[in-house]
């Protein structure tokens, strides 16, 4: 069994796989982490093998107490991966942005795929039919959207995001759902579109924490699959290991 442990900065994501099989899983918040690595160890003794991809804000200790336990592995800008990363700055990539183009190589090897991660941030990561990583983009993902607003304005209140009947706001209310919610969905279809006219048979994935809320509003034909980094982490843990 091995323990793949995905670190963004909203959440912490613990999952148990057997083979290729998500057996358990579980999110805690940052400050619960070693509460929770200590729990996964007691209910599961038989995990032998650890990988830990961290963006967001655990801190060494945090991270080192997985060496404690069994073999661990901490993904990082030096980790082999199994495709050509063209990132022209690999030292600054986001760890789990090379978890993403890794879930999109076993996916669909020598095939144009892109990676929508909405989290914290939403991320695009293009991985083409010759294998090789490219990049993509980064934008503020959907609570940062409403955060911002409500930080950085007098009177805007704080909101989590709703389904909208109408596009057109009309409270206070519903125009900032309407320019969150549509404003994110138009950008991930505007930003396909622009893919799909680059690479021939694209296959688009969508995961993340809002992958499911933004699926059902989009107009592009994706697959949503909430664990694609965690099963990108389970393959890199594998390939590392070797
Ligand atoms: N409990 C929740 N209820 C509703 N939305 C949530 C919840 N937790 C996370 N989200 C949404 O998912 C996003 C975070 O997704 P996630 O993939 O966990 O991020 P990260 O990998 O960056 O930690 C948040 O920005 C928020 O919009
Ligand atoms: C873009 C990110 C903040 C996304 O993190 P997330 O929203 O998944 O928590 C992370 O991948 C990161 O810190 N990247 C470093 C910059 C880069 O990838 O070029």
């Amino acid at each position: 069994m091995n323990l793949i442990i995905d670190a963004g900065n909203t959440k912490v994501k613990l999952a148990i796989f057997k083979k290729a099989e998500i057996i358990h899983l579980e999110t805690v918040a940052t400050y619960d982490f070693v509460e929770a690595v200590k729990k996964t160890f007691k209910d599961f003794p038989q995990i032998k093998s650890a990988i830990i991809s961290s963006v967001g804000s655990l801190s060494k200790e945090q991270i080192n107490i997985m060496a404690v336990f069994c073999d661990f592995y901490e993904l990082s800008n030096a980790s082999k991966v199994p495709f050509k990363n063209s990132y022209a700055s690999p030292q600054t990539l986001g760890v789990d942005r090379l978890a993403l183009a890794t879930a999109a190589f076993y996916y669909k090897p020598h095939s144009n795929i892109l990676v929508i991660d909405a989290g914290t941030c939403i991320t695009y990561d293009m991985v083409n039919d010759f294998d090789e990583y490219l990049g993509g983009a980064i934008s503020p993902g959907v609570q940062m959207r409403y955060n911002a607003m409500h930080d950085q304005t007098a009177k805007l209140p704080l909101l989590e995001k709703k389904e909208l009947l109408d596009y057109i706001g009309n409270t206070t209310e519903n125009c900032i759902h309407s320019g969150v919610v549509y404003g994110v969905s138009h950008e991930i279809d505007g930003v396909i579109d622009l893919y799909k006219g680059r690479f021939k048979d694209l296959t688009i994935i969508l995961t993340g924490g809002d992958a499911l809320f933004l699926s059902k509003r989009l107009k592009n034909t994706i697959f949503a699959d909430s664990k694609f980094l965690l099963k990108g982490l389970n393959y890199l843990l594998e390939y590392n290991k070797h």
